[in-house]
């Protein structure tokens, strides 16, 4: 199986970055844009300024605002729109997917309302059985991909000759995807890491420093992998790029939009203030930290570090509250 014509729907920071990725690996790649104007700017200037700033895109990059145009002839079909709007977009799109299509999510969250992962809405949405679904996630913070530093990542797909192709279309001299079948833990590790970088944007912005971030990152992991042992995840995917490389990555980098956002809330702006701040770019953890609690109670698992960042976030709980709480909870022995 050969992914030479790729589409890749979405182009925000992510989107962008990995078509460049991408056309940087020899393949003919077509980027849909939501705004003409970004369609424009790739296609005249090869530049996105709004998501990508100051990076050169490859001259081969063609972009459209026609979903029609992208997706045609296209042997895979790379999805970079945030996860709450996936399902609806998907939709529009369904009626254009090629026959045979190889889809690719990009997006890192958990669906509000279904507690679905993504690569299960897009099986849904889509109408294709699950082994048509890979999915790429890892320590991947797009500017500095963009700017071709580099990076490891995953592809995960039950399908593995599936997921061996997206490797080999998507390597290059920065970008080296390794391959897992574990799609579960690939997209729980993803979600995850976005609600634990919020939890340590918030402490970092009340002024704690490395000891409190491992802290968060550890037990962050912990609570991911404890839900990943319920949902059937492989355990070893947590120690891996998409586990416990991206949570390290994303807790740690001023780059982080979720982390950033933490920060925020830390230094005690309000949701609303914070969101602004973003300037539309997605901070996924602020959605997905209520259906991973969600998800958590519905299978038993104690998630208090996603407790405390959805209530920070949705019910005005104080930071010092979250804190506190999270310091006072009952003791008990590091593997329980
Ligand atoms: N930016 C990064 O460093 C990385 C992001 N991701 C994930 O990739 C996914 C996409 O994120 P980014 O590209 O970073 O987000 P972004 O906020 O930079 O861009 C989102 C894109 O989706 C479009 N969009 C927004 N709402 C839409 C709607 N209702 N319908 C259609 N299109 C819509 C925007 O116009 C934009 O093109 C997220 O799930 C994120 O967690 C994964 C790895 C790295
Ligand atoms: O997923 C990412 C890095 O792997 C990007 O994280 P943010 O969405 O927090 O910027």
């Amino acid at each position: 199986m050969e992914l030479q014509r790729i589409a890749v729907l979405g182009a925000g920071s992510w989107g962008t970055t990995f078509a460049k990725v991408l056309a940087d690996a020899g393949r003919d790649v077509v980027v849909w844009a939501r705004r003409p104007d970004v369609a424009d700017e790739i296609n005249n200037q090869r530049l996105n300024h709004a998501y990508v700033p100051g990076i050169r895109l490859p001259e081969s990059l063609r972009a459209t605002t026609d979903p029609r145009l992208a997706l045609d002839g296209a042997e895979a079909v790379v999805l970079g729109v945030p996860s709450q709007t996936l399902r609806a977009n998907l939709a529009e799109w369904r009626e254009l997917l090629p026959a045979d299509v190889t889809l690719v999510s990009l997006a890192k969250g958990i669906e509000l309302g279904t507690g679905k992962r993504m690569s299960e809405v897009v099986a849904e949405v889509a109408q294709v059985s699950s082994d048509r679904v890979a999915v790429v996630s890892g320590p991947n913070l797009a500017m500095e991909i963009a700017a071709q530093q580099p990076t490891a990542t995953v592809v995960a797909c039950t399908d593995h000759e599936r997921a061996t192709a997206v490797q080999r279309a998507s390597a290059n001299g920065y970008f080296r995807p390794y391959t897992i079948t574990d799609v579960v833990g690939c997209e729980l590790g993803g979600a995850c890491k976005n609600v634990i970088a919020l939890a340590c944007g918030i402490a970092h912005g009340m002024g704690f420093g490395d000891n409190t971030m491992a802290s968060l990152i550890t037990r962050g992991l912990a609570e991911t992998a404890r839900l990943g042992a319920a949902l059937g995840a492989d355990p070893l995917t947590f120690a891996g790029l998409a586990g416990l490389g991206d949570l390290v990555a994303t807790c740690s980098s001023p780059l982080s939009r979720n982390r950033s956002f933490g920060a925020r809330l830390g230094k005690g702006e309000t949701l609303a203030q914070a969101q602004e701040a973003t300037h539309g770019q997605v901070a996924e953890g602020v959605k997905s930290c209520t259906s991973i609690r969600e998800l958590g109670a519905a299978h038993g698992v104690d998630m208090p570090i996603a407790d405390g960042v959805h209530r920070v976030c949705h019910e005005s709980l104080d930071p010092r509250q979250m804190a506190a709480e999270l310091l006072g909870r009952a003791q008990k022995a590091e593997r329980s």
